[in-house]
């Protein structure tokens, strides 16, 4: 497996939040991490970017330990795109955030390669027209694509996503679910998202790990995680998988 998490544990102040997750993952997958409120799920992403120490277990990428890498080996393997992101700069342009992503591979000053890396990054993600407009004045859709490209042109190889789609209307959600399943599939990238909506999870994700109070529920394909008794078990509601249309849809009754 080209991403290993095993047996991690984390608490905050001795509280304990991930108390021994497991589930694995392989570039060229898109991995939801799905989960109530207070689960653990940033937490997990935050271990695996090594932002927090597990206080146990190893997270491993490609066989090597995470734990035993430089900071600067983990940027060039993970992308991260938190959920809110805080903007240390005055007004940057969409141009520069993206750049932003090439800081592991810059020495001194960006490169022409650089500088090309990033146009063809914008180009690719359908943001080209952007590169000059300030990053603040981005609706949310737009901001969730730059912050991809950011994570893209970081040239990544594992993308971690602290739910890319909130505050999304629906085309957009569909829109980064689209582009998300896209990069993951031609630039054989592995992806773990934090997603909240069912649906979504169920239609675009190609395994689902499934977490309650810090802990692995279930982990499989969407078909295997998200049934009935198992949303009933981690979310205390009633659903139906509906598959009148085709795809899987998940009512709450
Ligand atoms: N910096 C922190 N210090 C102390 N406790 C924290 C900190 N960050 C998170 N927690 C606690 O850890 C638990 C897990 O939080 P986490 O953000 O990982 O959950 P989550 O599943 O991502 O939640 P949500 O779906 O609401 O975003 C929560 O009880 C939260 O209050």
């Amino acid at each position: 497996m080209d991403l290993d998490v095993n047996g991690i544990k984390f608490s905050y102040n001795q509280i304990p939040v991930l108390n021994g997750m497991n589930f694995c993952m392989n570039y060229g997958e898109v991995l939801g991490i799905l989960g109530p409120n207070g689960s653990g799920k940033t937490t997990m992403l935050k271990c695996i970017n090594r932002l927090l120490t597990p206080s146990q277990g190893e997270i491993l990428i490609e066989g090597n330990k995470v734990s035993q890498m430089k900071i600067s080996e983990i940027a060039k393997y993970i992308g991260y795109v938190p959920q809110n992101v805080r903007n240390d700069m005055a007004s940057p342009t969409v141009f520069e955030v993206v750049m932003m992503g090439r800081s592991p591979h810059i020495a001194w000053k960006p490169a022409h390669t650089d500088e090309d890396i990033v146009w063809n990054v914008l180009e690719s993600l359908n943001i080209k027209d952007l590169a000059a407009s300030f990053f603040d004045e981005l609706s949310s859709g737009q901001t969730q694509r730059v912050l991809i490209a950011r994570a893209i042109a970081q040239e990544a190889k594992i993308l971690l996503l602290d739910e890319p789609t909130s505050n999304l209307d629906i085309k957009y959600q569909i829109e980064v679910m689209n582009l998300i399943k896209t990069l993951s599939r031609e630039r054989m990238l592995g992806v773990c998202a934090i997603i909240h909506d069912l649906d979504l999870a169920m239609n675009y994700c190609d395994k689902i790990i499934l977490m309650n109070d810090g802990l692995p529920i279930a982990f499989g394909t969407p078909d295997e995680v998200l049934t009935a008794s198992q949303i009933k078990e981690v979310y205390d509601v009633e659903a139906i998988i509906d598959r009148t249309y085709g795809k899987p849809h998940v009512i709450i009754i």
